[in-house]
């Protein structure tokens, strides 16, 4: 007689099979939902036309979290070559055809099935501010062709116009807060002060910000269900460019036909145009009567001096509120810390001045004998990698940076460390360009998404590891019906 083994019955077998079906089905659920995705991504383009030139940044975030939970970051970016479009009011169309091969490069890097999709924006700033105030027609002749320009490429064009000074410093505000994610965790903010050519920004938080008291400085934000009251001031003419302009005008009042300039390395001397160099409406008013055609600027390099040629450029008396920065322009106490980018950064990084913990007198010390530096060995030490444009102005540039901090904003010695200066934040560059898009795409949401209390992975473990349980569970429960093992064999 042939002996049956007790496991045999129908019964069990059924059971097992199904156990067995069940788990790898379960298993194999989770392994292919969290198999990695190949990401797919959208993209929008922002063109950011500066006084001093154009930049192009590609922005692009995850295309399966479009509803506002997929983190934006920077693709690219490309620099337009030559100066910002306000300075082609006599020749128009040349603004629209600068920014072609940055376009062209745009068009490579987006793919090109994402390109009637991507949305396009530029926003121009204080260069084109101050065009418009100057000549009107020739800022609407340069945007028309800019606008031309940029709507013969293949993407989602969604238009170009002046940014306000607020909105500036409003939207860096955002993208320096936005990259370090303070905002969706509620973390407390980050102040933005941004250098440019022809403006500069000041932004933050303020809990002693009393809004009634200059309406005109607030804006105020409900983002990820936290709202926020920001200051935030822009100081038309205050950019490295024009105040260097105004730092001349000064020293040229009664048109001499050579100046000894303080923020100059000694050695240094170059011929600049009188016409030239009052050509802006920040120093057009006060162009002297007779002049010359040319003076002769000569370097001087003295810190101390150069310092009292800047804070001559702040009019700190005149306030009609509890507390000014400078101008008359109201400004609440600092709060918080600050990250300082765009010329902010360029200047203090090629000084060598980036470290904040450094004592302020110590940093003022090194930026004096900076100064004091003979024109030739400076030319000597860094001509070859930095253009000479910039090396001649960065004594200038290092002592207006320190002057609007302490003299203009109130940074004291003590709340100077509180400044960061910064150039990127994780990968993508700190201006206001990010902060525009995610504003313009309603990419950041006013109320906190609702997410699921789990993680996917979790929740698939969690079935599996339950579903698994249930099945030992089962077979447990089928005790009684289970074969009985005896030593005797049965005999079938
Ligand atoms: N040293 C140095 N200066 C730079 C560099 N790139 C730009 N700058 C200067 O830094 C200043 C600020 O540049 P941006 O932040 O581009 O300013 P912008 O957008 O042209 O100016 P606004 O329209 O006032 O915002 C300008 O004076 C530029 O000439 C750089 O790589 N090195």
């Amino acid at each position: 007689m042939k002996e049956k083994n007790p496991w045999y019955t129908p019964l069990t077998i059924i059971i097992t099979v199904i156990g067995v079906i069940a788990i790898v089905a379960l298993v194999t659920v989770a392994v292919l939902q969290n198999r990695p995705l190949l990401q797919k991504y959208k993209y929008g383009i922002v063109l950011d036309a500066g006084s001093s030139h154009t930049a192009l940044y590609i922005y692009q975030w995850p295309a399966e979290k479009d509803n506002n939970t997929g983190r934006v970051e920077q693709k690219h970016s490309c620099k337009v070559t030559g100066k910002g479009i306000s300075s082609y009011a006599a020749q128009p169309e040349k603004a629209g055809m600068s920014l072609t091969e940055c376009m062209q490069e745009a068009e490579m890097v987006v793919p090109a099935k994402r390109h009637s999709e991507t949305p396009l924006y530029l926003g121009a700033t204080a260069g084109m501010r101050l065009l418009n105030i100057e000549n009107r027609s020739a800022s609407d002749q340069v945007f028309q062709a800019v606008e031309k320009a940029l709507q013969s490429f293949p993407f989602s064009y969604q238009g170009a116009r002046i940014l306000s000074g607020q909105e500036e410093g409003a939207f860096g505000w955002v993208t320096v807060n936005y990259l370090d994610d303070r905002l969706k965790q509620g973390l407390e903010t980050t102040g933005a002060l941004d250098l440019g050519g022809a403006s500069t920004q000041i932004s933050f938080v303020s809990h002693d910000y009393d809004i009634s008291e200059s309406p005109s400085n607030s804006m105020t934000f409900r983002l990820y269900g936290n709202d926020y009251n920001l200051y935030t001031h822009s100081f038309l003419c205050y950019g490295k460019d024009q105040v260097l302009r105004m730092a001349l005008a000064k020293q040229t009042q009664l048109g001499p036909s050579t100046i000894l300039d303080p923020c100059f390395h000694p050695g240094y001397t170059t011929t600049r145009n009188y016409s030239s160099l009052y050509d802006s409406p920040c120093v057009s008013g006060r162009r002297p009567r007779e002049a010359p055609t040319n003076f002769s600027h000569k370097g001087e390099g003295n810190f101390t001096k150069c310092q009292e040629v800047v804070k001559s450029l702040f009019n700190t008396t005149a306030c009609k509120y509890s507390k000014c920065s400078f101008n008359g322009v109201f400004q609440p106490p600092l709060q918080g810390p600050f990250g300082a980018f765009s010329a902010y950064y360029y200047v203090m990084n090629f000084l060598n001045l980036t470290d904040t913990s450094i004592h302020l007198e110590t940093v003022k010390n090194n930026l004096a004998s900076y100064c004091a530096t003979p024109w030739n060995q400076i030319k000597q030490m860094h001509l070859s990698n930095v253009k000479e444009k910039y090396l001649a102005e960065y004594c200038f540039s290092g002592t207006y940076i320190l002057t609007l901090l302490t003299e203009g904003y109130n940074f004291t010695k003590e709340t100077y460390s509180n400044i960061k200066f910064i150039k990127k934040i994780k990968g993508s560059d700190a201006g206001w360009t990010l902060g525009y898009m995610l504003n313009l795409t309603n990419m950041i949401p006013a109320e906190a998404p609702d997410s699921p209390p789990l993680p996917h992975a979790g929740y698939v473990s969690i079935v599996t590891v339950i579903a698994v349980l249930l099945f030992i569970l089962l077979i447990l429960s089928l005790r009684p019906v289970w074969p009985r093992c005896s030593k005797q064999p049965q005999i079938v």
